[in-house]
């Protein structure tokens, strides 16, 4: 579960006392998530969700994310939205950590995303970029294909606990895709971390999108290709081309894919399960098994990697070539 930090019933009624939002009525954590800790909080002007930031977000970049929310939801995307105290902050401390109170999204995510919901999905992350083009926040993404290399190296030899041979392939792969990676595809805001438990749905409609925390400024294909890796596979490891195509319909809907993006798909999706291999690997190795973190297979990433690397153009992802 995620609740790193405890926070006390006298702190936070004491933190609540800076906001218009009522009394506190109750609150508990959330089980969900790794990366911060979250809290359900009921108070007398409605529910609420109490973030605090544990130490994998850099307090430097608040701003940007919680300025990105609300910029997005000017732009009628549906997300979270920062409360404001009643000096007009939305980011304080709590507990020792930084701190801060969203609305609350209604819905739930889907386990086993279908077509329909990888769709919307699409159409969401193009509407996201869209939204996104004229915000004025830059993040360069500290998870980006250079990052990768240093990562590979922190895992090192030990990586081939989870997999003989695993670290060796891994860098023989690295240096292919660094060779090959785009250099001059368009660029702006991207999520970054589309997976499904990131995307509220309600009776059948997608209702919102949440975690915004590894947002920044990236590939923009690259980020429909994270989407095509974290919700078009089966639970057996094949990819589903049926929701390949719809995903990357449901994106040019609403944003055209250039040739260049379309053929750099597959390149970017072989980075796209990289990065998660990577990040996935380096907890597995160095996160305590009696945390009370669930550990990320790396595996499931590895059998995407290399399904990624056969693939031999975006066509094979269910792209409509007569179209693109
Ligand atoms: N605004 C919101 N409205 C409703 N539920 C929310 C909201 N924000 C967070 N949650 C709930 O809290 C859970 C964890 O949130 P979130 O994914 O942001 O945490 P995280 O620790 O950053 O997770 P991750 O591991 O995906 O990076 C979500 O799955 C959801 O159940
Ligand atoms: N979505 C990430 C974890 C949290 O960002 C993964 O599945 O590895």
């Amino acid at each position: 579960m995620a609740v790193y930090t405890d926070v006390t019933e006298p702190q936070l009624s004491a933190f609540l006392a800076d906001y218009d939002l009522g009394e506190l009525l109750s609150y508990k954590g959330i089980a969900e998530g790794v990366e911060n800790s979250n809290f359900l909080l009921r108070t007398t002007a409605g529910t609420f969700i109490l973030t605090l930031y544990e130490k994998r977000v850099a307090k430097g970049d608040l701003p940007f994310f919680v300025g990105l929310m609300r910029h997005l939801a000017a732009r009628g995307l549906s997300c979270p939205q920062p409360v404001e105290s009643r000096k007009g902050e939305t980011l304080g401390e709590l507990a020792g950590r930084p701190g801060a109170i969203f609305t609350f999204l209604e819905g739930m995510w889907t386990r086993r995303p279908g077509v329909a919901e990888c769709r919307a999905v699409g159409g969401a992350l193009a509407g996201l970029h869209a939204a996104a083009a004229d915000f004025a926040g830059r993040r360069p993404n500290a998870l980006s294909v250079a990052a990768w290399g240093p990562l590979a190296a922190q895992c090192g030899e030990a990586s081939d606990r989870v997999e003989p041979g695993l670290f060796a392939e891994i860098r023989r792969d690295l240096a292919e895709i660094e060779a090959l990676w785009p250099q001059d595809l368009p660029s702006g805001i991207i999520h970054a971390d589309l997976f499904p438990d990131n995307v509220f749905f309600l009776q059948g409609e997608l209702s919102g999108l949440i975690d915004f925390y590894f947002a920044c400024d990236d590939i923009l294909a690259y980020d429909l290709a994270i989407c095509l890796c974290a919700w078009c596979f089966e639970g057996d490891g094949a990819f589903n081309v049926t929701k390949g195509r719809a995903m990357i319909e449901g994106y040019r809907a609403r944003r055209a894919l250039s040739p260049a993006e379309i053929a750099a798909l597959p390149i970017l999706a072989r980075g796209a399960a990289m990065r998660f291999l990577l990040t996935r690997l380096y907890d597995w190795l160095t996160v305590p098994d009696d945390s009370f973190v669930t550990k990320k297979d790396p595996k499931e990433y590895l059998r995407k990697l290399r399904f990624h690397r056969s693939v031999a153009s975006a066509a094979d992802y269910g792209l409509d070539t007569e179209r693109a």
